[in-house]
């Protein structure tokens, strides 16, 4: 395979550091820069627990874009910064894939017409572990035949969007082959605000956020006299690795924007 030149945004992160790790281990992946609002000017090896890499750190995208013309920009940031590095990234004509989550339906409908515009591959995706996406994708099996549907997903305490963005395109999976619903008695009303958490078509979405946890969910399905569970866990960031592999060597081949793994697995 042909050398893949990459620029890690959020390289000091729980991602970050795991993508380092993914492209220091992947022979035909090179980083050639990492993005992080606080260490510009440093090398990727100067910052304490990072792995031994040379590659420079930038805190302008647009210098370390025209400087070092990277192919891909791994974004792990946060849903402000992750959004405008997504833009930015396409107008360089630099490939984003983006694991970084919290962007809104309209967010996607703009990058995804700029990534058209220039033809230019991106890849979104809020889950890279293949179990997450066999779990959207059976969910999305089972609501042909269950079409009461409460989604519970469980986060450590340093997740900063909820709910988590698994948890919104497990709803919107669903909501593809599921007829939109009000669920529970038509009548019930919240005695605390938020009990029946956050709604998608009529899917209540509950988040927990707990120290230990890393990232789990679980879709419950309730029919006549029966329920169906479909969980998954990811108990590290290692999880998501094979994903972000795949995304970086998918994006060399694509000229538009994919929303979510399983549009590039199947
Ligand atoms: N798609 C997937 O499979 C997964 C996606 N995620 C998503 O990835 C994102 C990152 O998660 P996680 O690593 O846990 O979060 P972290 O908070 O650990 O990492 C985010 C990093 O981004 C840095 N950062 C903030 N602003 C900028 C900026 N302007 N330029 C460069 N770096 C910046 C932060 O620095 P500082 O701390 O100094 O602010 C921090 O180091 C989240 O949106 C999360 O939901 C997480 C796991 C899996
Ligand atoms: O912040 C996290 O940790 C995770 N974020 C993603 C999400 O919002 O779905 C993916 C995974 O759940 C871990």
């Amino acid at each position: 395979m042909s050398e893949i030149k990459i620029v890690v945004a959020g390289p000091r992160g729980r991602m970050g550091r795991e993508a380092l790790q993914l492209v220091k281990n992947t022979e035909h992946f090179t980083l050639v820069g990492a993005i992080d609002h606080k260490y510009g000017g440093k090398k990727v090896s100067e910052i304490e627990g990072l792995p031994n890499l040379d590659a420079p750190i930038y805190t302008d995208i647009e210098a370390c874009f025209s400087e070092l013309q990277p192919d891909v920009l791994i974004d792990l940031t946060t849903p402000e910064v992750g959004r405008v590095h997504t833009e930015i990234a396409l107008q360089y004509g630099v490939r984003p894939v983006v694991g970084t989550t919290g962007f809104s339906k309209e967010d996607l409908e703009t990058l995804s017409k700029l990534a058209e515009e220039k033809g230019i591959g991106a890849i979104i995706a809020p889950n890279f572990a293949i179990g997450a996406i066999l779990m959207m994708k059976f969910s999305q099996m089972a609501a042909k035949y269950f079409q009461d549907i409460e989604i519970i997903e469980l986060h450590h305490d340093k997740k900063l969007d909820a709910p988590s963005g698994t948890a919104a395109k497990t709803a919107e999976l669903i909501s593809t082959v599921r007829e939109s619903k009000k669920q529970g008695h038509p009548e019930e009303k919240e005695i605390m605000q938020g009990a029946r958490g956050a709604t998608y078509d009529g899917i209540h979405i509950h988040s927990v956020r707990l120290p230990g946890l890393i990232a789990h969910q679980e879709v419950l399905f309730g029919g006549n006299g029966q329920m169906l569970s479909i969980r998954h866990d990811s108990f590290n960031r290692e999880s998501f690795m094979s994903g972000v592999k795949l995304a970086v060597e998918t994006i060399m081949k694509i000229d538009l924007l994919v929303y979510g793994l399983e549009n590039i697995i199947e």
